[in-house]
């Protein structure tokens, strides 16, 4: 589990992230949304120790990273998975060389021992047989997949992922939605995924952190969203016609809440 609390950001005198508060919970797909410019980058930055707040906790499980030391903070980064935008692979590796990158640069275990964790992590994301591929070879669907692999390759407790879907086709993004959300509940890990993305949103959000103009203003699951009073929330996730009607035709099938 990580904890966010009271956590305040500026950059000279804009204060970007105002005492927010949220958790994020241990083998759930935790999702942060807003608007562009809300402040959710620099939360993850936050989160992972690139930038330093001037007021507050961030508890990895109870250890609060904003009072490690230097080295303390790189050994925690070993627990923890990245999956960037574009999937950031190495361009003149393989498939195979990129999972093996991590277990090389992390790890003492021997040369047998990284291939086979690698090609367990190839076959996870259901890449079996691309193992040889450059990712030039390969389409966008299957490269975030081996970004995929390459992150969880140290068996990580917490894993980050910057907009996944981007660039990737509907049906291709729901499946790399799934993959993210079985490989979570499967190992158990704390996933926080930033996201656009509506269709993540109602379809994986277990724990969905609305940040609003740097203030933390809802928080709940992809169940509550479609009945909730917060206008700003209401206006960024049901913008559209099309996510509109969806959400009257939920409402309006749905059995009333025990909140109601
Ligand atoms: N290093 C920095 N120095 C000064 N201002 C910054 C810095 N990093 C971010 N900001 C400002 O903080 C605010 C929030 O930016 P942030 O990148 O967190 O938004 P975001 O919600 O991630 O947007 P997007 O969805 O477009 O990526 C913006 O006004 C941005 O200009």
């Amino acid at each position: 589990m990580i904890e966010v609390k009271n956590v305040t950001k500026s950059f000279d005198d804009k204060t970007v992230l105002h005492d927010v508060s949220c958790t994020f919970e241990t083998g759930k797909t935790n999702l942060i949304i807003g608007q562009s410019g809300s402040g959710k980058t620099v939360l993850i930055k936050s989160i992972v120790g690139l930038l330093h707040p001037e007021k507050g906790e961030i508890l990895y499980d109870g250890r609060d990273v904003m009072q490690m030391t230097h080295d303390q903070v790189k050994e925690l980064r070993k627990e923890i998975g990245m999956l960037f935008q574009g999937s950031a692979l190495f361009d003149s590796e393989t498939v195979l060389g990129n999972v093996m990158f991590p277990l090389m640069m992390f790890t003492d275990m021997s040369h047998e021992q990284q291939l086979e964790r690698a090609h367990f992590c190839i076959d996870r994301v259901n890449l079996k047989g691309a193992d040889a591929k450059y990712p030039s070879e390969i389409s966008g669907g299957m490269q975030k997949r081996v970004a995929i692999a390459r992150a969880i390759a140290l068996n990580p407790r917490y894993l980050f992922c910057d907009e996944p879907n981007s660039g990737l086709d509907p049906k291709t993004s729901i499946l790399i939605d799934e993959l993210l959300s079985d490989i979570t509940h499967e190992y158990n890990i704390t996933t926080i995924i930033n996201t656009h993305d509506m269709n993540s949103v109602l379809g994986i959000g277990e724990n969905i952190v609305f940040i609003n103009k740097g203030h933390r203003e809802w928080v709940g699951n992809m169940k509550e969203i479609y009945r909730t009073e917060n206008e700003a929330l209401n206006d960024f996730v049901f913008a559209t016609d099309l996510f509109q009607r969806v959400r009257q035709y939920v409402v309006s099938h749905e059995h009333p809440s025990p909140r109601d």
